[in-house]
């Protein structure tokens, strides 16, 4: 199997897709800025009164659990049912599965609401997700996201969606298909919304490509390769994470092509 990385880059940044994000405080600067790098249009909009309008113009719905409340709660219930209506990809960042019973009581009301089409987390967050009884240490990993691929598997039969699995190799399940992405720095992890974004981007992809599996494969190569990129040049968390960015914006579709280190099952 061949995944059209070139390809994909050049109608992401040909079509500029509306990304339509319910994410956290924490990201939402750094996410925006990743997606517009990349050559997609951001948006943040988390207001009852508006999700259903915003979801309706957008590519791409993405819904990021970070610093959940009530309202925002509504709110991504109401945006994952209208997207799921008009047939719109849907991302599901499920941060800190596993850490309190509110995240997870929350996760499996939006799982009921509307499965998505992607979900992407770290080793820990899948493993939570899929019912083992984990505790996550907040929002990092204490998982390895090789060992999750059972519980990745698990949740793609259960909900039909592509299970995206971030680590030192990027796991990326549908069913019975997999890949495996070993791009990437572990200065990555040092920068706080690395995986927020890798969900985000890979919204944008989602909303050019039929395939969400692709999509997601394209989503971690682009991460991955940029972070390698951007280590050339920045060895510590501040630079890295404005070089990161830059490497969002400069690579061309050719080059990341070239860089990618994707295997498929
Ligand atoms: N050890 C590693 N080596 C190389 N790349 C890594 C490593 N760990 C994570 N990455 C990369 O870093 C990015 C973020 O993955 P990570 O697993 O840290 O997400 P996360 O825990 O959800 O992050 P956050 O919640 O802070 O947004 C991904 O693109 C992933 O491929
Ligand atoms: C640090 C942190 N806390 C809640 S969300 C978030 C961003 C990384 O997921
Ligand atoms: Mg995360």
């Amino acid at each position: 199997m061949v995944i059209q990385l070139e390809t994909n880059l050049e109608k992401l940044r040909a079509s500029a897709p509306l990304v339509h994000n319910i994410t956290n405080f924490v990201v939402m600067n750094f996410t925006a800025n990743a997606l517009l790098a990349v050559g997609a249009s951001p948006v943040m909009a988390h207001a009852v009164e508006e999700v259903e309008d915003m979801v309706s113009i957008a590519g791409a719905l993405v819904i990021n659990i970070g610093t959940l409340s009530a309202h925002w709660v509504e709110a991504m219930k109401l945006a994952m049912k209208k997207a799921a209506e008009l047939g719109k990809p849907i991302v599901l960042d499920p941060v800190g599965a596993g850490a309190t019973p509110y995240r997870n009581k929350v996760l499996t009301e939006l799982l009921e609401t509307a499965p998505p089409t992607i979900i992407r987390g770290n080793g820990s967050e899948i493993l939570a997700l899929a019912g083992a009884s984990i505790q996550t240490k907040g929002v990092d990993s204490t998982a390895d996201s090789m060992d999750s691929i059972g519980a990745a598997q698990a949740l793609s039969a259960r909900f039909g969606s592509v299970v995206s699995v971030s680590g030192a190799v990027d796991v990326v399940v549908h069913g019975s298909r997999a890949g495996w992405v070993s791009n990437g720095v572990p200065l990555m992890t040092k920068v706080t919304g690395m995986g927020c974004s890798a969900s985000a981007i890979a919204g944008a992809f989602a909303a050019i490509c039929s395939d969400p599996f692709e999509a997601a494969v394209s989503a971690a190569a682009t991460m991955g390769v940029c972070g390698e990129l951007a280590h050339r040049e920045a060895k510590l968390p501040g630079s890295f994470q404005i070089a990161f960015l830059d490497k969002l914006a400069e690579i061309s579709p050719a080059h990341l092509a070239e860089l990618s280190r994707v295997k498929f099952e």
